[in-house]
């Protein structure tokens, strides 16, 4: 598989992925020449100035997954990507810290002139009088967007005795209060806040949150930082707010358009202090946003979930750690189900019983339904579209959570309903090992891997032999066997481990033995 990195990663992330794929680094691509290369390609990474547009997924062949080194995804058409199934992941903490401190920086370096008189110095003047600045101690910061980098902000700027008003709809009242920060609406921090700083991503609903109509609420004498996004802050309406007086200041790391074009006004205004998009910008966030999308990249092209994805729920760590060893298990029970099914599924049941149960399961009960749905599909079938393609087929899918458990300490039972009636598979981990432990209520042990005949039988001697002696002749080698039995009597299910496909006419001569009631085989590596 291919990886194309299109903006400049850390090489830390590209040897991780070097390890695993083929990785092209090719930055500076124009739209034409991204759409041209893009069929190649299994996997692309990008920071922000790559745009992945609707042209450039459409164009996309083999495309699986999309790894954005750093937090904003808003340079990623996530919608187009996900009607196409392919899986967009971020690297959302690695550079908090970087953008965090960033925004530090500019405030101070606003409130103090710091560029203004850095500049001047370099004229040869020495101007002491003109760049008098403001302190911060005691003065109000507005922090819109209270999450990983708003926090950062709102807790150092408490350090330097700042009172921390924010708006976030989406941070509870208790989080707020237990880091010191009084919660308000938007219009209480634009009234109150003699710093205002940007903390929320560019949406629909925040593009232009920013504009003349907000300064007309804000103190006469406001700054602003903004280390978010361009969007959200109407440049020319914060040019004209600065010129009327009304803002005093303002900070800005991130542009509408980027790269800034030269005759943005805002490069023009002297109270205006700007860096080119470097809030992540530092060694340590750069090698954490690569090592983390390159993790990320590999388990989507391994078929596994991907903790950041965005374009699916997002699994907490503690969560994916408890859940991970069963990832592989569940899917293969989803393959041996629907191996096994005959007739029109309408419904896939997957009941969790012991400790399992305490966890989110909801990622390892659509690992199942993806199981189901691999061998039967010529499309691709991952962890973004695998829900809504069981919804589009009419598949309904349950989940059952009974903590009890006799025999193991935890088990997953996966029942596939059709038309024609219904099978089970139970499985559980020895160890780290996956395990089938359980076929239609037959108890068997099955180690999940290559190719598994499964036949059920009347209990009578001379069938298994039979079947043995069919395989022999046809070259087939018997590499395990199991015969599961069941509480129903005369009935068994033999369950035979094979080196190699078993052709279908071969299978056919298995059905036709007297005492067999059927021959199935499963490919537990297709997919
Ligand atoms: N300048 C840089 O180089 C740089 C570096 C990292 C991140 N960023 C940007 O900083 C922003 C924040 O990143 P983060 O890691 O803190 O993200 P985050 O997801 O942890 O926090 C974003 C917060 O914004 C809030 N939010 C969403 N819509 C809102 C709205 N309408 N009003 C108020 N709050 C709203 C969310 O509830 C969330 O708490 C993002 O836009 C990201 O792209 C920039
Ligand atoms: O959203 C982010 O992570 C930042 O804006 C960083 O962008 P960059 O990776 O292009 O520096």
């Amino acid at each position: 598989m291919k990886i194309l990195v299109s903006d400049p990663v850390s090489v830390q992330g590209i040897e991780i992925l070097q390890k695993e794929f083929q990785v092209d680094v090719k930055t500076k691509l124009s739209p034409e020449e991204l759409i041209a290369i893009i069929p190649e390609y299994d996997a692309l990474v990008v920071r922000s100035e790559t745009k992945v547009t609707k042209a450039v997924i459409e164009a996309a062949v083999k495309l699986k997954a999309i790894g954005r080194a750093g937090v904003g995804v808003d340079n990623i058409d996530v919608e187009a990507a996900t009607k196409k199934g392919i899986i967009v992941m971020n690297a959302p903490e690695g550079n908090t810290i970087a953008a965090t401190e960033h925004t530090i920086a500019m405030m101070m370096a606003l409130t103090r002139n710091i560029p203004q008189a850095y500049a001047s110095m370099k004229r040869g003047e020495w101007q002491r009088g003109k760049f008098t600045g403001v302190e911060v101690r005691g003065k109000t910061l507005g922090v819109i967007g209270l999450g990983r980098i708003g926090t950062g902000v709102a807790k150092r700027a408490i350090a330097m005795e700042m009172k921390i008003l924010a708006y976030d709809p989406f941070i509870s009242a208790e989080r707020a209060k237990a880091l010191g920060i009084e919660l308000g609406e938007l219009d209480e921090v634009f009234a109150n806040a003699d710093f205002i700083t940007l903390h929320l991503p560019l949406t629909s609903e925040t593009k232009n949150l920013i504009n003349q109509a907000a300064f007309d609420k804000m103190k006469t004498g406001v700054r602003l930082v903004n280390c978010a996004r361009g969007g959200v802050i109407n440049e020319a309406d914060l040019a004209a707010a600065i010129e009327a007086g009304k803002v005093a200041g303002a900070a800005i790391d991130v542009f509408e358009k980027e790269p800034v074009d030269p005759e943005n006004p805002l490069l023009k205004l002297d109270k205006v202090v700007v860096t080119p998009h470097l809030g992540a910008s530092t060694a340590e966030a750069q090698v954490g946003v690569a090592v983390d999308v390159a993790h990320g990249i590999i388990a989507a092209l391994k078929g596994e979930p991907v903790a950041t994805a965005v374009n699916m729920a997002p699994i907490p760590a503690d969560v994916l750690e408890r859940i991970k060893p069963f990832f592989t298990l569940a899917e293969k029970m989803g393959c041996l189900a629907v191996a096994i099914a005959d007739g029109r599924i309408n419904s896939i049941q997957v009941e969790y019983n012991g400790e399992i149960t305490e966890v989110d399961t909801k990622m390892l009960t659509t690992a199942v339904v993806k199981g189901v749905l691999n061998p039967i599909l010529q499309e691709t079938v991952n962890y973004v579209n695998t829900p809504g393609i069981a919804k589009t087929r009419g598949i309904a899918v349950r989940e059952v959570k009974i903590k009890q458990t006799a025999d193991f300490a935890d088990l997953i039972t996966v029942r596939i309903n059709s038309d024609k009636g219904y099978h089970t598979v139970g499985g559980t981990l020895f160890g780290q090992e996956g395990r089938i432990v359980s076929i239609d209520g037959h108890r068997v042990d099955v180690d999940p891997s290559g190719w598994l005949m499964l036949s059920p039988h009347i209990n009578r001697p001379g069938i298994i032999g039979k079947v043995g002696t069919l395989l022999g002749q046809e070259g087939i080698n018997i590499a395990s066997m199991q015969v599961g039995k069941t509480t129903t009597e005369g009935t068994n299910i033999m369950a035979l481990g094979v080196d190699s496909d078993i052709p279908v006419d071969v299978l056919a001569k298995i059905k036709a033995v007297d005492g067999i009631f059927g021959a199935k085989l499963v490919n537990f590596n297709a997919g």
